[in-house]
């Protein structure tokens, strides 16, 4: 192994000195030492407020704790609580008016509201695959999943099966009559698609038609009076019917349409944080890697399936003849990047005392400098086309925190001579003393916040964790239809408009988390632009594709404009309302299910992290539902055990006993993959431990957080590995 570099007084581990050497820096202009100094000029400046704000959550914590177990707060005064929490400095008083000035955003980011999707950025086949997701089949997305039901003669089989082949063509058809309407007749009659000086031309039988607004019309390719493709937009949103009558199922068709593809992921985040196993320098290196090469547009990934083999690149930029020449639309997802939080330190670079230094720090320096090829020189706006990077910070605590990611984003521009204000910030709403302080974290950063978000996954965990002393929780599932959890998305949209969001950034909703339950996420997810965001996060390109339909069914903008006339719908003592159940209203069977279904998801998600470093699963749950599990999910299962066993609702030794149970049927669950390692019977695995830990001792880890556990044991199971 080659030894540690040092370079302007830090430490640099060596595949990470030879990324930057070999991969990074050439191109952007910047010398080694320019670099390196500036680096380590900005480690030693904000690494030590980096730690002085972790500090300063465990005193904030230590206070909360303090306050519940006085029984003189018991039953809880909700205004005596308030003001406790003034006292202390968790409540900041609110500013009375805030307005971002961001600029420089993309379309994508600003203007036109559509779903995000989020992937691993360690995984270069779903990465690219994520960035390809921008355009998305219908046919197949209809086909492949269950919003088409498999009822009696529409099941998938293992061949094309024409009958359901025609539901999946009807049901596309009723969309363009519902998004693109004819001014007469049904788009389910037509019998050719052709473009003259006036736009599209329908033939149906016996006649022809036009959009009832021509102006949906783009452009189109291949010869207008057989085209291939039409490109038609709605709510800035543009959908593609493509034609080809020798295709398999175009030749099925009267019109010769073979599939209508609809752009789908407008943005996707490349993730760095929730989704990922990244402990140490050759990890984080593969993730700068990957994201490098999304800027230079080069990442490719061998893929092998269905006995084929192939490499995957990205898609190219879509090119159409439109009424007044070439249009030219992107191919890819607007990218943005998930850098991780404000706690984890990382030793792939220790700073002049030895210490290893803020991951966070890490991430907006080797992430910055891969972007820095897409803002100058040869590959410039191949992603950004205003100019922008777009840096997702996660699991930040209050304005204090916020205007330090800030700062963190202002140096690293200098070092990487950037201009100004270029790396905006996208703020996850998911922390306890974020969405209660929330107008004052935008105000925070006000001159580059591009997003806020509801991450509501991570925001129950901080729920639990923050309320940890007050008393017993309710049962997961009932979260979701508590008081504090509709406060906050509510409160969330609210602010973002009251700030100037529309039209300037995005304002998102979390994520849905049963992938395989795509009919549930249609009717469900148009909530989302309902309540106002005009983004919303997707598991799968698939799911993109469905979930862009919802932003043709709804007018985002014009709901935001209803929402904004109607002014805040909600109080921050509603907020501040606590999930406290009643354990005399549940009954033995309850407790047992609630447990080892938080045992289950914990050992079914751990066992992948630990053993193969697959940062998010989808892992069954107890009935057998594929669920996504990420580390903000595993972050709710571990604290809700950790509350329920302070609060004497399940004992230690119920615990362990469900630990050793589950660890059986979750290697029932993955007896068909040759590389899993059983937990049971020894029960002492590196994975079985980590999810133990998490049960057991996760509601003292900082925040509740699942990452010191993880990365421990996943580091301790990398060095049996490669001891073996
Ligand atoms: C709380 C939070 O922070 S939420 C944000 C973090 N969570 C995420 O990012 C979820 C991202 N999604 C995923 O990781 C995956 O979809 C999972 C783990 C949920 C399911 O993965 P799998 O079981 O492998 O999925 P499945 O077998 O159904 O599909 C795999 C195919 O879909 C593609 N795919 C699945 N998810 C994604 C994605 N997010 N982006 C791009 N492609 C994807 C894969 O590339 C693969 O296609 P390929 O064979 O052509 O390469
Ligand atoms: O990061 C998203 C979340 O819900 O947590
Ligand atoms: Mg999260």
């Amino acid at each position: 192994m080659e030894s540690r570099v040092n370079v302007a007084g830090l430490s640099v581990a060596p595949e990470l000195h030879a990324f930057v050497r070999e991969e990074a820096l050439p191109g952007t202009g910047l010398t080694e030492e320019a670099f390196w100094g500036g680096a380590a000029a900005l480690i030693g400046d904000l690494a030590p407020r980096v730690r002085a704000a972790v500090t300063r959550r465990e005193e904030l914590q230590a206070a909360i704790d303090g306050y519940h177990a006085n029984p003189a707060h018991s039953p809880l005064d909700p205004e005596h609580y308030e003001e406790f929490l003034r006292e202390i400095g968790y409540l900041v008083e609110e500013p009375a008016q805030v307005a971002i000035t961001t600029e420089g955003t993309d379309d994508e980011i600003a203007r036109v509201p559509g779903p995000q999707l989020v992937v691993p950025l360690l995984n270069a086949r779903f990465a690219a695959n994520a960035a390809n997701a921008r355009w998305g089949s219908l046919y197949d997305a209809l086909y492949g999943s269950d919003v088409i039901p498999e009822t009696e003669g529409r099941e998938q089989g293992s061949s094309y099966n024409p009958t359901r082949g025609d539901a999946v063509i009807a049901h596309a058809r009723q969309l363009l009559d519902e998004h693109a309407p004819l001014a007469q007749g049904s788009h389910a009659d037509a019998t050719g698609y052709a473009v003259d000086d006036q736009g599209l031309v329908v033939t149906l039988a016996g006649t022809t038609a036009r959009l009832a607004d021509p102006a949906q019309y783009v452009g189109h390719q291949g010869p207008a009076d057989e085209p291939t493709a039409v490109l038609l937009r709605h709510h800035g949103l543009h959908l593609e019917i493509q034609v080809d009558p020798t295709h398999q199922i175009g030749r099925t068709d009267r019109a010769g349409v073979k599939d209508v593809v609809l752009e789908a992921a407008l943005t996707s985040i490349m993730d760095l944080e929730d989704s990922v196993a990244a402990v140490d320098a050759a990890d984080k290196v593969q993730g700068y890697r990957n994201w490098l090469q999304l800027m230079q547009r080069t990442l490719t990934a061998d893929v092998s399936k269905g006995g084929e083999t192939f490499t995957r690149g990205l898609a190219e930029d879509r090119t159409y003849t439109g009424p007044d020449g070439e249009v030219t639309l992107p191919g890819r997802a607007l990218m943005l990047i998930r850098q991780v939080g404000h706690l984890m330190t990382s030793d792939a670079v220790l700073d002049a005392e030895g210490q290893e230094v803020p991951e966070g720090i890490l991430d907006a320096l080797f992430t910055g400098l891969g972007s820095v090829h897409d803002l100058r020189g040869e590959h410039a706006g191949g992603n950004s086309r205003a100019g922008a990077m777009y840096v997702v910070k996660p699991k930040m605590h209050g304005p204090d925190e916020v205007a330090l990611g800030c700062e963190i984003l202002a140096r690293a521009e200098q070092v990487l001579e950037l201009p100004a204000r270029s790396m905006k910030i996208g703020i996850m709403d998911e922390e306890r003393r974020t969405s209660a302080n929330l107008k004052a974290c935008i105000a925070a950063a006000a001159d580059r916040v591009a997003f806020i978000n509801t991450g509501f996954l991570d925001r129950t965990g901080d729920e639990i964790h923050t309320d940890n002393a007050a008393g017993p929780v309710v049962r997961k599932a009932a979260m979701k239809s508590t008081d504090w959890i509709a406060a906050y998305e509510d409160n969330n949209v609210d602010v973002g408009l009251e700030c100037g969001f529309q039209g300037r950034a995005q304002i998102g909703k979390g994520m849905w988390a049963a992938p395989d339950d795509l009919a549930d996420m249609v009717e469900q997810k148009i909530g989302h632009p309902k309540a106002g965001a005009n983004c919303a996060w997707v598991p799968s390109p698939t799911a993109a594709t469905l979930h862009a339909v919802h932003y043709h069914q709804v007018d985002v903008l014009a709901r935001q404009d209803e929402l904004k006339a109607g002014g805040r719908r909600t109080s921050l003592r509603q907020l501040l309302t606590l999930p406290l159940g009643d354990p005399a209203a549940w009954s033995e069977e309850d407790l047992r299910a609630e447990l080892d279904n938080n045992v289950q998801s914990t050992l079914g998600y751990v066992v992948r992290w630990v053993d193969a470093g697959v940062g998010c699963s989808k892992v069954p749950d107890l009935s057998g539902t594929p669920l996504m599990e990420d580390r903000a999910t595993c972050r709710i299962s571990s604290q809700h055990v950790g509350n329920w066993l302070r609060h004497g609702v399940v004992t230690t030794d119920q615990v362990e006993e469900a630990l050793r149970r589950m660890a059986a049927v979750v290697d029932e669950q993955n007896a068909g993959d040759p590389t899993y390692v059983a937990m049971a019977p020894a029960f002492d695995g590196e994975a079985f431990l980590a999810a133990r830990d998490l049960l057991l001792h996760g509601a003292e880890q900082p925040s509740g957080y699942t990452e010191p556990i993880l990365h421990r044991r996943r580091a301790a199971r990398k060095a049996q590995l490669a001891g073996a």
